[in-house]
């Protein structure tokens, strides 16, 4: 049977781990490096599809474990699944549930058979499982699924680790099993470790030999340093299939998305540019700009002089900040939608790097300009 997701390698950058690649999907065909938008409820806060649309998004994301507590999978699969719900015909992926619980619910007892919980809206006692997470994915509909899996603190013992690694292994074999749709949802695997190599490896092998389609890499972005995660990129995505997607999960700022892309990443999703577009806050090539500090009350520039995104071509900084100040929405429309292009944009311009195999003089060029000082 045709599985529901394909990757196709298209070029290998010359110096560095960076692929130029395109993932098939029943909801389309993207390039990829790509920035995918963070919709945890069903929505990319304040943004209309048209809008991502307009900005060159391909693949969103939503929540397992928000839909399935508000308004129910069940409301959402009788209104023909996540893209009809929210009317977008392009990609949509979801996360497990898993991850979502440890750093959002109370009181939580994990065990074989899964994770007990208590719901962050109304204390109501849960428990979610392997088969009961598929199960809600299936009913969502999203053309990409991750397995259920448990994302362990990135300082937790190795002893432990490692026997969360095995159940993760055990709960992702589960959840193939229990999969209902492979020909139109595929499933990837999400590689555990933390920053133990051998694990990393381990958890490796057990997943790419239940052959998933595709590969996230969890466990990371919980706190670490940067170099701490560059260290186990470097080790973990060498371990995986060539010919599979590899998706770092919760990542993230300009330059670890440069930095994971160099080691081998081809897809990558934060809240990041949407939440800190909330407070006025916006990524420009030059850094970040806070438009709602005072400097910049008669400051008719836009954003990012360099931007050519629909906000940077028709809205200044002084109105912007106005709205933030005056509490207009409008405002954080208009900073999301500048910080989702930014990071969407960046991920074209590290395309064409890889195209003419000059990824690291990009990096070079790019952290200088934003300012980023070598760690
Ligand atoms: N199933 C699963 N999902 C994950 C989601 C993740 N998301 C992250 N990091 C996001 C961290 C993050 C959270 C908020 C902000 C905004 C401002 O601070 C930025 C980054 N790491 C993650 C790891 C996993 C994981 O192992 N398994």
């Amino acid at each position: 049977m045709e599985p529901a997701i394909k990757y196709r390698l298209i070029k290998k950058e010359k110096h560095t781990g960076a692929r130029l690649g395109e993932i098939v999907t029943p909801h389309g065909t993207f390039k990829t490096p790509m920035f995918m938008p963070v919709g945890t409820q069903a929505s990319v806060k304040t943004m209309a599809p048209e809008d991502l649309k307009e900005m060159g998004a391909g693949i969103i994301l939503s929540n397992t474990y928000h839909l399935w507590l508000r308004p129910g999978e069940d409301i959402v699969e009788k209104a023909g699944g996540l893209h009809k719900f929210m009317n977008w015909d392009r990609g949509v992926l979801t996360d497990s549930g898993g991850f979502q619980v440890f750093s959002l619910a109370k009181l939580r007892d994990i065990s074989e058979e899964g994770v007990a919980f208590k719901s962050h809206l109304n204390g109501e006692k849960l428990f979610l499982s392997p088969e009961k997470a598929i199960h809600v994915e299936n009913a969502l509909g999203a053309d990409i699924m991750m397995s259920f899996d448990e994302c362990p603190p990135f300082f937790e013992s190795y002893d432990y680790v490692k026997k969360s690694v095995e159940r993760t292994s055990r709960w992702a074999e589960r959840g193939l099993i229990a999969h209902q749709n492979p020909a139109t949802q595929g499933l990837f695997g999400i590689v555990q470790g933390a920053g133990f190599e051998d694990l990393r490896r381990q958890s490796a092998r057990d997943l790419v030999g239940m052959d998933f389609p595709g590969y996230s890499i969890g466990g990371l972005s919980v706190g670490e340093s940067k170099g701490e995660m560059n260290r186990v990129l470097d080790f973990t995505t060498p371990m995986l299939p060539e010919d599979k997607p590899r998706y770092l999960m919760g990542v993230g700022s300009p330059d670890a998305l440069i930095d994971g892309v160099i080691r081998g990443v081809d897809m990558f999703d934060c809240v990041l540019p949407t939440r800190i577009a909330r407070n006025g806050t916006t990524m420009t090539s030059q850094g970040r700009l806070v438009v709602k500090n005072a400097k910049y009350s008669e400051d008719f520039r836009p954003l990012d002089p360099k931007c050519d995104c629909y906000v940077c071509k028709n809205y200044t900084r002084a109105y912007i900040r106005h709205l933030i100040k005056a509490d207009e929405t409008f405002g954080i429309h208009l900073t999301s939608y500048h910080n989702l292009y930014f990071l969407i944009n960046l991920m074209h311009q590290v395309q064409d790097a890889i195209e003419q195999d000059n990824l690291l003089e990009f990096r070079e060029a790019f952290f200088e300009e934003y300012g980023y000082n070598e760690n």
